[in-house]
């Protein structure tokens, strides 16, 4: 229990009525989980308005309600605070009740197009591996030290991210690496967390169904920026463009990492496999057995925040060279009759450029690239001819397929994707809906030494159709198909 007084701690009241000393068992903001003497915060969303199950979640025992509008009716013996942003006061809430967790370990936030779900996975091993009790909260899983949760969203909502941070401090978690994602930034889910750190990876096409243009996604993410506080370090990749603008307002120590330009922290690719690079890293050699050039960004960026969290570097260097491939990205493997199959969760055009320019890169003689990939249903419809012309461009035969069609028709995201593909490579094309097949037609038209590509949905272990979703894993399936 919990007095509401000390949940609202830091939350910008517009007006409060009834009693602030009550005692609440917990916050809730899905009115269908409330419980006996729980504070119901009414929430905006896209598709409903929390305001509408007031009443809901006073029927289930709600004690308190805060909300942006007080509704006409109040009941008798209940609070009622209202706040400007319902969204913002939630966050802040959830911190306090758990006790504001954020401050008791190092929490580092990683944001950026593509990137997140390698950098914080790779932060979580490397620290680990380095002796420390640490956590992860990112797209494939949350890891409270070694124990594993399922994860619902890339950053939870905020009940569940300070729910979490406060079992880390319970099991004496020192670090934590979060990813932060723009829709996480844009629905408050960060606010009110105390970051130690925040590393920024790129900034390319993606999500401006929800964000509306190119620069209110950038300006969404320099919010994570702004939000750090002087003691924290801000760690910006300035080779691409948007990197210097994150840091702009930014109290925190500002950090630089590149592989072009100059930085405080720099790397370059000496040289390139299938089974790894060798990176030059601060004036010292690293065998990775990470693949392309986007891995060494990654891997350049985990080295410097390290070195600001006090790792010693040539313990660092060490203990890189040691890492494995996260799961989903760049996965390979070779088949007995030596075709060789990368799943990875490029699902954006940069993402999907990358990863064929490396394979282009790693080439040694006249291997076909056979590229599957598709787009996600219910998502920015603008990245679907744009990842169909790369897909095109840089394969010699691709199969456009279905990734998590949701809503949509896969027939007609498989047609935008088609759209994109320029005349001279239309009979590169081929179609085919279902993903099962699309891979067993790669894996028939591949010859010795091949390379199959199954992009975009990495780690993924289902198919979501309608709601509905149907176990499905690339990497199984393509292992599977070309064992047999
Ligand atoms: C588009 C989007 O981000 N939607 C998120 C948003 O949902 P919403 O705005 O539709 O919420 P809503 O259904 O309108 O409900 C509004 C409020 O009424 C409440 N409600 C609703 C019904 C009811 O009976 N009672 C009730 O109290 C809801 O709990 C909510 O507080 O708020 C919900 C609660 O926090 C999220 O679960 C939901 O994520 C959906 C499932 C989602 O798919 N999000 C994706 C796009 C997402 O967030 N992706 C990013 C990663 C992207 C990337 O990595 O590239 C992520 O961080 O995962
Ligand atoms: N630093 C990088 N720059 C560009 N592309 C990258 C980088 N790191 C990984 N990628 C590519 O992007 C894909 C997704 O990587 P990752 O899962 O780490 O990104 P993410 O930012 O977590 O994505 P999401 O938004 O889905 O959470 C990888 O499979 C790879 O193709
Ligand atoms: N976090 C990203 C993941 C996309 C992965 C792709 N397989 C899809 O389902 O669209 C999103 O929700 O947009
Ligand atoms: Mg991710």
């Amino acid at each position: 229990m919990k007095v509401l007084r000390d949940i609202l701690y830091g939350v910008s009241l517009d007006a409060v009525s009834g009693d602030t000393a009550v005692e609440i068992a917990e916050v809730q903001f899905d009115s269908r989980r409330v419980g006996d003497q729980d504070v119901f915060v009414a929430v905006r969303g896209l598709v409903s308005d929390g305001h509408d199950f007031i009443g809901k979640a006073l029927e289930l025992g709600a004690r308190a309600i805060v909300c942006e509008e007080v509704p006409e009716q109040t009941v008798e013996g209940v609070t009622y605070v209202q706040v400007k942003h319902s969204a913002t006061a939630l966050s802040v809430m959830a911190a306090n009740f758990y006790d504001n967790p954020s401050k008791n370990l190092k929490l580092v936030g990683v944001t950026g197009t593509n990137g997140k779900t390698t950098t914080t996975t790779l932060l979580h091993e490397l620290f680990h591996s380095a002796g420390y009790s640490v956590g992860l909260i990112s797209t494939i899983k949350v890891l409270v030290g070694t124990k594993e949760y399922p994860a619902t969203h890339t950053t939870p909502d905020p009940l569940s991210i300070n729910k979490y941070l406060s079992m880390m401090c319970g099991a004496g978690v020192e670090f934590c690496f979060m990813e932060v994602s723009s829709h996480g930034i844009d629905q408050k889910r960060i606010e009110g967390l105390h970051f130690a750190g925040a590393v920024f990876t790129n900034l390319t096409h993606d999500h401006l169904d929800y964000h509306g243009s190119f620069a209110a996604y950038r300006d969404t993410k320099k919010r994570l920026f702004d939000q750090l506080p002087k003691t924290a370090f801000a760690l910006v990749n300035t080779d691409d463009k948007n990197g210097l603008v994150m840091m702009q307002n930014t109290r925190a120590r500002k950090l630089t990492y590149a592989l072009k330009g100059y930085a405080d922290y720099r790397a370059q690719v000496l040289e390139s496999q299938f089974n790894g690079q060798l990176i030059k890293l601060d004036d010292n050699e690293l065998w990775s057995k990470l693949i392309g050039q986007f891995n060494a960004y990654n891997l350049l960026a985990i080295y410097a925040v390290a070195d600001q969290l006090g790792l010693d570097k040539i313990e660092t260097l060490r203990l890189i060279s040691e890492l494995e491939t996260v799961d989903g990205r760049f996965q390979y493997f070779i088949s007995p009759q030596k075709i060789q199959a990368i799943v990875d969760y490029a699902h954006t055009p940069d993402a999907l450029k990358n990863v064929l320019v490396t394979i282009s890169a790693l080439r040694t003689g006249n291997e076909n690239v056979i590229t599957v990939v598709g787009c996600g249903g219910d998502r920015d419809q603008s990245k679907r001819p744009v990842m169909g012309h790369i897909a095109s461009e840089f394969s010699d035969k691709v199969i456009f397929t279905s990734d998590n069609p949701r809503s949509e028709p896969p027939r007609s995201i498989m047609d935008q994707m088609e759209a994109g593909v320029e005349i001279q490579n239309k009979k590169k094309v081929l179609m085919i809906e279902d993903r099962r097949e699309a891979i067993k037609t790669a894996c028939s038209l591949a010859q010795d030494g091949d390379i199959v590509l199954v992009a975009g949905k990495g780690h993924e272990t289902y198919q979501e159709v309608q709601g509905v979703r149907t176990e499905f894993d690339d990497y199984k399936e393509i292992i599977q198909i070309l064992s047999n």
